[in-house]
């Protein structure tokens, strides 16, 4: 499968040096859309892809996916045009807690038959979560992130700080490059108001830790996942460029595991 990949930042990296040069499991990355190609030009060398600034070139280019690993301004104003002629795979899910652009893409997605794929991130158990919401009977969903100080503030602190408390649907507004955790825990379960939220600015960490609190009738639920940081941004979890991965991995296969 050959994949196009928006963004050239810390996560966009990662699936280039996994997906650039060599062709693994049958992906292989040919073209990378940028806003700006002389700052990436070595980029084409190094990876051995085609970088593109026009999207209608980039689509005519010869990719059977997209991947979004850009921003949540990216997703919307990208992603309505490009599900019109392939799937895409998206990780700036945050964009989908404005209900009228999930809306307009889900609508897309069914009328020219592209999958809309939304990979796990930086958390997991989202199986377990849909699963145990099948009935609607879930009724708890609450996210505690804790991530190193410096990642989050200004400021220099001593102690962990509470520097947000609330929903999922007003976390990802004021930490949009945070936060996307929260939209898609919402987005298998109770939805971007009921699904609670706290961050926590710790100085004394250097992971970036999620604990997601379940309650339902099928009982209760918790998962703690404690994410090395990507080196070229302390904000993204390793796991959420994996998670891309894994995805595209399971794309073709026929065996589903945990489907
Ligand atoms: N779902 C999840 O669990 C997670 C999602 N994310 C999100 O994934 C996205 C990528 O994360 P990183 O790679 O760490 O960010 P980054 O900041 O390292 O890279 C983003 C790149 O996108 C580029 N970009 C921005 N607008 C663009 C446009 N319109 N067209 C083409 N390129 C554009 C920027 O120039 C930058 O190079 C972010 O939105 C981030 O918030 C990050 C971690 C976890
Ligand atoms: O990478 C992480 O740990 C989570 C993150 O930034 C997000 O959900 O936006």
């Amino acid at each position: 499968m050959n994949i196009g990949l928006i963004g050239a930042g810390a996560i966009a990296n990662f699936l280039l040096q996994q997906l650039g040069e060599n062709e693994q499991n049958g992906l292989c990355i040919n073209s990378v859309y940028v806003r700006n190609k002389e700052k990436y030009e070595g980029l084409e060398q190094q990876f051995g892809i085609t970088l593109f600034t026009e999207l209608d070139a980039f689509l005519a280019s010869d990719i059977d996916l997209v991947v979004e690993a850009a921003t949540i301004e990216a997703v919307q104003k990208l992603v309505p045009t490009i599900l019109k002629q392939k799937p895409v795979v998206l990780i700036s899910i945050g964009a989908l807690a404005d209900e009228p652009l999930l809306q307009q893409l889900n609508e897309l997605a069914i009328q020219y038959n592209h999958e809309l794929y939304l990979p796990s991130g930086a958390i997991g158990g989202l199986d377990l979560l849909q699963n145990a919401n099948a009935l609607g009977t879930v009724k708890e969903v609450s996210l505690t992130t804790r991530k190193p100080a410096h990642s989050l503030i200004d400021q220099e602190i001593n102690e962990a700080q509470v520097i947000f408390e609330g929903t999922a649907r007003d976390a990802i507004r004021k930490f949009p490059k945070n936060m996307n955790v929260s939209i898609v825990l919402a987005l298998a379960s109770i939805g971007f108001d009921k699904t609670k939220v706290r961050l926590v600015a710790d100085p004394h960490i250097d992971q970036n830790i999620h604990q997601v609190d379940i309650i339902g009738n099928f009982g209760e639920a918790t998962f703690i996942i404690k994410n090395n940081p990507l080196p070229q941004n302390a904000k993204t979890s390793y796991l959420a460029a994996m998670s891309i991965l894994g995805t595209l991995q399971r794309i073709n296969d026929k065996l589903i595991i945990g489907g």
